[in-house]
């Protein structure tokens, strides 16, 4: 049984404008112990599915379930399966660390949790904390606190939605270090981030979304393997001109240009010379999954275009 199935997910909001399809047929199973990416651009409609899976919404049409439990006809049980870290800090301020956690676990109808609540504050570097104020929390400290939250249940699966947004380098390797250790002892996680190193780093298999649709669903080293280039990389102060720019992933001085052969990229150089342009610190990459997601989503982007002018 998978530990997550989405079965032709839709969801349409309703707006002063019309009608808009958020997500549209999203179906794949995630399984049990999978460290599963979830990845997309702005919109693409990732936590709008989180929502659903986590009770929040209602979708449209489709059903979603959790270790076989549905998530609107058994809500409850599908609820107790699941550990979601949410993207706001929401939280009452009057509780201390130690008393949030309680709380929570009171929420689950679990008592005498305090093993397990240490646990947590250990493995999420709160153990100083237990004591403190939630308003006394620094941001990264109460992001430490929601995770610890999400997990007061044990729940077999993890779900975290854009978890290292604006944190700070220490808090993500404590988070990532702890949800590693969770998922080699079978926590399944399903993670959304906009970092797709981290997602290249952490996750075996990966989604895409866009506009939402599945338009990528892969092990994570078969999505690099397949990727059709290498990458030209050098760094300039000159703009290049309009027909390399078009390919080109330019970030400050850096650009980067896909290339699939020797002979490609001396063209491409030469290419460069022509127009003017002085490139410095020329390198040749393998492509990472920045490189796959902007060529799945050009290619997806493509796609739609033809469909919508046939
Ligand atoms: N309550 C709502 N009413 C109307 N439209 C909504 C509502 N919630 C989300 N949307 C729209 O649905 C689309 C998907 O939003 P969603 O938040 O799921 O995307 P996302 O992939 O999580 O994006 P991000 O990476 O920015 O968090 C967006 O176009 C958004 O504007």
């Amino acid at each position: 049984m998978p530990a997550v199935s989405f079965q032709n997910v839709s969801k349409t909001y309703q707006s002063a404008r019309g009608t808009f399809k958020a997500l549209d047929g999203v179906s794949f199973d995630i399984e049990p112990g999978e460290f599963f990416g979830l990845l997309g651009p702005n919109g693409a409609g990732k936590t709008t599915l989180i929502s659903i899976l986590a009770g929040l919404t209602q979708p449209s049409g489709g059903k979603v379930t959790v270790n076989g439990h549905d998530v609107q006809a058994d809500y409850p049980s599908a609820r107790r399966q699941l550990g979601v870290v949410p993207q706001e800090l929401v939280f009452d301020p009057f509780f201390n660390v130690r008393e949030t956690l309680r709380l929570q676990s009171g929420y689950f109808g679990i008592r005498h949790n305090d093993a397990w609540i240490d646990e947590l504050l250990e493995g999420l570097g709160l153990a100083d904390k237990a004591q403190a104020n939630m308003r006394q929390l620094s941001g990264g400290m109460k992001r430490r606190v929601l995770v610890a939250q999400a997990l007061v249940h044990r729940p077999p699966v993890i779900v975290l939605d854009e978890p290292t947004a604006g944190v700070d380098v220490e808090l993500r390797q404590t988070l990532w270090q702890f949800v590693s250790r969770l998922n080699r002892e079978g926590s399944t996680v399903l993670l959304t981030t906009h970092y797709l190193e981290e997602a290249e780093a952490l996750c075996g298999r990966i989604a895409m979304l866009k506009q939402g649709r599945v338009v990528a669903l892969e092990k994570t080293s078969e999505l690099l393997r397949r990727a059709s280039s290498n990458v030209l990389r050098f760094k300039t102060d000159q703009s290049l001109p309009d027909d390399l720019l078009v390919h080109a992933r330019v970030t400050g001085r850096v650009v980067q240009l896909p290339a699939h052969s020797a002979l490609e990229v001396e063209q491409l150089l030469a290419r460069v010379r022509e127009s003017g342009v002085v490139a410095e610190d020329i390198e040749i990459r393998k492509p990472d999954l920045e490189d796959v997601f902007i060529d799945v989503m050009g290619g997806a982007a493509q796609a739609a275009q033809a469909e919508a002018r046939s």
